[in-house]
């Protein structure tokens, strides 16, 4: 089942006109503050009307503006994760579940709790209310609320958000096995190109309530034109294999021609990993530097150059057939002659595994 999108609206002098397919598994929508994620979220929602355009989930027509189709919230079969959980506070865990299968059109069976109980690890919070759980197990039991009312469609927006960075990494292996193990479509927002790269199956990235660009989390994060050019955020990911385990502790993968070193990966040799290689984590020689202390050091040939504004230039490259982004100052930019299709040298500061297929594993310290 997927989801398909096609909407227009208009708030003064910002224009939604945005289109898309979600498949199942998780879509997220990416961009900056301001670029329309909320606008689209509301209107899949049924919380915004917008001004024309069509919904749907699989043969369910949500909303069609031709047809004059709107089907209020409580009918579009949604599962709604918030940022923050939305428990009812005088309910215990038990009672909020309850309250999400309350809505399902058929009552959910009594496995299907159990299921989603044992998926989410929240079979020891049952007795107890809202104010006794932690901020990552409060998010965990809305988790299970929104999967209880066997949604069609789950809506995400930015739930991590309000978490510190230890709580995140205990959600995410739940969000992936949501995305894994259950065959409705997720839609997610999120801001952040490290959650990004860990969840999606597809990635719609939007600027200025356009769609700029839709792929893999790979095709959308090393495209220059889509990452955005201020500090921190643009970074690429490689899909790759476990190749070996090296006695000082550390992985070798392969990544299409090249090897990565990295901090030992818990997965055995032939096991897919995906990283994440953040665009400032990588720097550029034009010729191979020696008696440096970085491990991965690759060539590389420069297929574009994107210089912003600011002091700041995004080099997009092939390493050995993957895409990477590295971030170089302007000046260091001209300094090296830098030009699409000169071939130089990638040297990988810190690698982070952001996918290693284990659940209960956050992503590595670098
Ligand atoms: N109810 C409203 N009335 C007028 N303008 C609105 C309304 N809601 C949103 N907007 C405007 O629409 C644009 C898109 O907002 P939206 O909340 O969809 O962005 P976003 O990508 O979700 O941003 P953020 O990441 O900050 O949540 C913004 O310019 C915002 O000011």
């Amino acid at each position: 089942m997927s989801l398909k999108v096609e909407l227009s609206h208009r708030f003064g002098t910002f224009a939604l006109d945005a289109s898309f397919e979600a498949p199942q598994g998780v879509t997220v929508l990416f961009g900056r503050s301001g670029s329309g994620k909320t606008t689209i979220v509301n209107a899949v929602a049924g919380l915004l009307r917008p001004d024309t355009g069509r919904i749907a989930v699989g043969e369910r027509v949500l909303f069609d503006s031709t047809r004059r189709v709107w089907l209020p919230t409580h009918r579009r079969r949604l599962g709604y994760i918030f940022q923050d959980a939305r428990l009812f506070p005088h309910l215990t865990v038990r009672q909020n579940l309850a309250y999400g299968r309350w809505f399902a059109q058929k009552a959910g069976r009594s496995e299907d709790s159990a299921r989603v109980i044992e998926m989410l690890g929240i079979g020891a919070l049952l007795d107890r209310r809202p104010g006794a759980l932690s901020g990552g197990e409060r998010q965990r039991v809305a988790i299970g609320r929104a999967l209880l009312a066997q949604p069609q469609l789950i809506l995400a927006d930015e739930p991590l958000a309000a978490l510190d960075e230890e709580r995140k990494s205990e959600i995410l292996p739940y969000f992936e096995r949501l995305r894994d193990e259950t065959s409705v479509p997720i839609l997610y927002v999120s801001h952040s190109p490290a959650e990004v790269a860990r969840l999606a199956t597809s990635v719609v990235a939007l600027q200025d309530g356009r769609v700029a660009r839709q792929g893999s989390a790979t095709e959308v994060l090393g495209d220059p034109k889509v990452t955005p050019l201020g500090p921190g955020g643009a970074g690429a990911v490689l899909e790759t294999t476990v190749a070996t385990h090296h006695p000082d502790g550390l992985t070798e993968l392969q990544a299409g021609g090249v090897q990565l070193l990295v901090p030992q990966v818990q997965r055995p040799p032939g096991a897919h990993v995906r990283v994440h290689v953040e665009a400032q984590d990588v720097m550029l020689a034009i010729r191979r530097p020696e008696g440096i202390s970085a491990l991965n050091v690759l060539p590389a040939r420069i297929l574009a150059l994107r210089i912003g504004d600011g002091p700041g230039a995004l080099v997009q490259l092939d390493v050995g057939g993957n895409l990477l982004l590295a971030r170089v100052t302007r000046r260091s930019a001209t300094v090296l002659g830098l030009r699409t299709g000169q071939e130089v040298f990638a040297v990988l500061k810190a690698v982070s595994v952001a996918k290693d297929g284990i659940a209960g594993r956050g992503i590595l310290p670098r």
